[in-house]
């Protein structure tokens, strides 16, 4: 499965690669295209105008057509793009976002073109071919593993959803669930935790419960702390990639009930965890298709992430937006007489955590978790909690003097109120 993963992401080199020579093409056909349209429309004017002369003027305007036209080396070699393949792209912006979050902006490669309706090509108003999604995000390549949730099955057990976590970060789910997949400690307001697969390959799973009420208030309140450092996400004009929420980079200590839940679920070193980010959605506010991996200029801290840990702060209702949703898995309809199926959906449910892996356990990204914070529609916020965890140790770099070992002891001190030790 692994090696079948590496060959795919090959293929996506490939077929980045291919870009740039279809594009050429593209590009060839344009200026054919253009310099036909140039000819033939003087021609046709100049025919209908001047009768008595249309034959000579027709052999004379053919010739040079011929000669410098379709099939002619001439356009090919000297391609009149460069002027407008050298123009300036506008700026991104990316710097001003947290250089933790991997935004996908158009390659530097010229985009291929495709084709809209009819089969004719999307050009920009200057002719240029325009990127599509398919060209930042491209589809999988055919064959890869796709495996949803099996419709007739009421739930999963423990061992069943364990198995599913084998390619990925090793956890240890037993510590916290029964053989039913039932938390074993309740939480402090008396409700029961409870895990859920949501698909299998690649597996994403969902926790109910995982913080009460008041734990979510508590964590949201952070967002008005002066130690939490604010990061009004930038919007991508000109590029197919969206981020218009407000982020707070918190400091590892003033979340302490987030830090023992995380540690004792996923029995990882503390020193693996990035910084706990709150990030707010206001209504028409969104994430659009990002992938949550590093990018390998960034690797040298921590590496890769391997686990996405996302906790609702808030809730939001079906018909609001604001959902996480994966573009290419599944979920069919529990329903025994249809073989619909819908994309992988989670709508925020405050105090569900949802659990999800950007890269194998060796650090490949897996592409397959490619996905998006829905637009909010609603005009209450939707509020989340989230955190990711690294390869190897990773040096927290907001807010400053933001540390791990500072949070050591009141994580430990938190684990034992909430009975994890
Ligand atoms: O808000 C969400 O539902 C998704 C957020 C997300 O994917 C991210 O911040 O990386
Ligand atoms: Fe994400």
């Amino acid at each position: 499965m692994q090696s079948q993963h590496y060959e795919d992401q090959q293929q996506k080199q490939r077929q980045l690669d291919n870009i740039t020579n279809s594009c050429y093409r593209m590009e060839v056909y344009r200026r054919k295209t253009s310099f036909a349209v140039v000819l033939l429309v003087p021609l046709f004017v100049f025919c209908c105008c001047d009768v008595r002369s249309r034959s000579s003027s027709t052999c004379c305007l053919v010739s040079a057509f011929s000669a410098g036209g379709f099939g002619s080396g001439k356009s090919q070699q000297t391609p009149k793009s460069k002027k407008n393949g050298s123009r300036k792209r506008k700026r991104t912006g990316l710097s001003d976002l947290p250089s933790n979050t991997k935004m996908v902006i158009p390659s530097t490669k010229t985009p291929s073109s495709h084709t809209s309706d009819g089969g004719q090509p999307k050009l920009d108003k200057w002719g240029l071919p325009v990127a599509t999604l398919d060209d930042i995000f491209p589809p999988l390549p055919p064959g890869t593993e796709l495996i949803p949730i099996d419709p007739s099955k009421d739930s999963y057990s423990l061992s069943e959803i364990q198995r599913c976590l084998s390619d990925h970060i090793s956890i240890d789910l037993s510590r916290f669930f029964d053989e039913n997949a039932n938390g074993k400690i309740p939480n402090q307001d008396g409700s029961t935790m409870k895990i859920r697969l949501l698909h299998q390959s690649p597996p994403v799973l969902a926790v109910e419960n995982f913080l009460t009420e008041a734990e979510c208030q508590e964590i949201q309140s952070q967002s008005t702390s002066t130690r939490a450092h604010q990061v009004d996400s930038a919007t991508f004009r000109g590029s197919l990639s969206t981020r218009t929420s407000t982020s707070w980079f918190c400091h590892y200590s003033d979340v302490p009930v987030l830090l023992a839940k995380a540690h004792y679920l996923l029995d990882i070193p503390l020193e693996t965890m990035e910084e706990p980010q709150i990030v707010r959605y206001g209504r028409g506010q969104e994430f659009s298709w990002h992938y949550d991996e590093v990018p390998s200029s960034q690797l040298d801290n921590g590496g890769q992430r391997l686990a996405t840990l996302l906790v609702y702060l808030t809730s939001v209702p079906e018909n609001k937006g604001g959902g996480t949703t994966f573009r290419d898995l599944r979920r069919h309809e529990n329903n025994h007489s249809s073989s619909a199926s819908t994309e992988l959906v989670m709508q925020p449910q405050q105090g569900s955590a949802l659990l999800f892996f950007p890269a194998f356990a060796d650090g490949r990204p897996d592409d397959r978790t490619l996905h998006k914070s829905h637009v909010m529609d609603g005009t209450d916020p939707k509020w989340i909690v989230q955190m990711w965890v690294h390869q190897y140790p990773y040096n927290p770099v907001l807010p400053a003097g933001n540390s791990h070992e500072a949070a050591r002891t009141v994580m430990e001190e938190m684990s034992r109120k909430l009975g994890y030790s």
